[in-house]
C-alpha cells in the first residue's frame, strides 16, 4: 500500500486526522526544508505538502508568493527539491505531496517527471491550474510511476464535477474551503461542511480541506467534519518570521504542535 493510503487508514483506525502541512520547498532553503520537514513530523504533522516554487502562481496569497521569492532566491529548482526529497526519504517515510503548477512539469517533461519523483520518494502530486478535463496524459504516467495525482473541488464546483472529481483524485480530495486566495480567512464553516457532506456521499477517497486554516480552534472545526486538515500560510507566516534563528524548526514545531493537539483535543480549544 502507498504511503497516502496507509496514514489515512492508520489514522481512521485511531478515530484521528490527519495533518497536513504545506511549506514552501527552499523557504528560506533547501537544507532548512529538510530540518522542517523532520521537525514537522516530530511536531504532529501527518502528511507534508512541498510546494515547488513558481514566479508567476495563480491561487497564491501575498504569505506563500513571499516564500516563494524567498525559495528562488536561494536558487531552488525542481531538480534540487527532488534530490532534497531522496534524501529526507534516508530519513522518514512521511508521505510527501508536491504541489506544482503544470509548467514546471511541462518544462520538465511529464514522463521524466514522474519517474524522477517517484524514485526520490514522492508520493504524489497536486496541479492546482491543471483542470481535470486536461490531466488525462499525466494522470496515465502519475499512474504508472505510482503517483497519486490529487485534484481539487471547490464550493462552486458542480455536482457533475464532485462525481468525476471523486472517482479521479487518488490519495485525498482536497477541498478548498473558500473562494479566494490562500492565507484568506476562514467564515463559513457551515457550507464547508455541507460540501464535505456532498462530497462523501461520492467516494471513499479521504477528503481534506485546505485556505484559511489558521489557528488550533479551525483546525479542531475542520477536523471535527474532514478526513485531513491542511494548513499553509500560517505555518509559512511563523518561517518569514523567524527565518535567521536558529530555533526556526523548534519555533515552528511548536506552532503546528498546538494545531495537532487542538485536532486530538478539541475540547480544551473551546
Ligand atoms: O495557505 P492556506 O490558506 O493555509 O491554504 C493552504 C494552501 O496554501 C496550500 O495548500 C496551497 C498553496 N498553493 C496553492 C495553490 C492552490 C491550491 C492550494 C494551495
Amino acid at each position: 500500500m502507498n504511503r497516502l493510503d496507509a496514514t489515512f487508514q492508520r489514522l481512521k483506525g485511531k478515530g484521528e486526522k490527519a495533518l497536513i502541512a504545506y511549506i514552501m520547498a527552499g523557504d528560506p532553503s533547501l537544507q532548512d526544508t529538510e530540518q522542517l520537514v523532520l521537525g514537522l513530523e516530530r511536531s504532529g504533522a501527518d502528511v507534508i505538502e512541498l510546494g515547488v516554487p513558481f514566479s508567476d502562481p495563480i491561487a497564491d496569497g501575498p504569505v506563500i508568493q513571499q516564500a516563494a521569492e524567498r525559495a528562488l532566491r536561494s536558487g531552488t529548482s525542481l531538480r534540487r527539491i527532488l534530490t532534497m526529497v531522496a534524501g529526507l526519504r534516508r530519513q522518514t517515510q512521511i508521505p510527501l505531496v508536491l504541489m506544482t503548477y503544470y509548467n514546471t512539469i511541462h518544462a520538465y517533461g511529464e514522463q521524466g517527471f514522474c519517474r524522477d519523483a517517484a524514485q526520490a520518494g514522492v508520493d504524489g502530486l497536486i496541479v492546482p491550474d491543471m483542470p481535470m478535463e486536461e490531466s488525462g496524459p499525466l494522470k496515465d504516467r502519475a499512474e504508472e510511476a505510482g503517483l497519486d495525482l490529487i485534484f481539487l473541488l471547490a464550493p462552486t464546483s458542480t455536482p457533475a464535477r464532485r462525481a468525476a472529481v471523486a472517482k479521479a483524485s487518488k490519495g485525498f480530495i482536497y477541498y478548498v474551503s473558500l473562494t479566494g486566495i490562500t492565507g484568506a480567512k476562514l467564515t463559513d464553516l457551515g457550507n464547508v461542511e455541507d460540501n464535505v457532506k456532498r462530497i462523501r456521499k461520492v467516494t471513499r477517497v479521504p477528503i481534506s480541506v485546505g485556505f484559511g486554516v489558521a489557528t488550533p480552534e479551525d483546525a479542531a472545526r475542520i477536523a471535527a467534519v474532514a478526513d485531513g486538515v491542511i494548513v499553509g500560510s500560517a505555518i509559512i507566516k511563523q518561517i518569514a518570521a523567524h527565518q535567521q534563528d536558529p530555533s526556526l524548526v523548534t519555533t515552528v514545531g511548536t506552532f503546528v504542535s498546538s494545531l495537532k493537539q487542538a485536532m486530538l483535543n478539541p475540547a480544551a480549544v473551546g
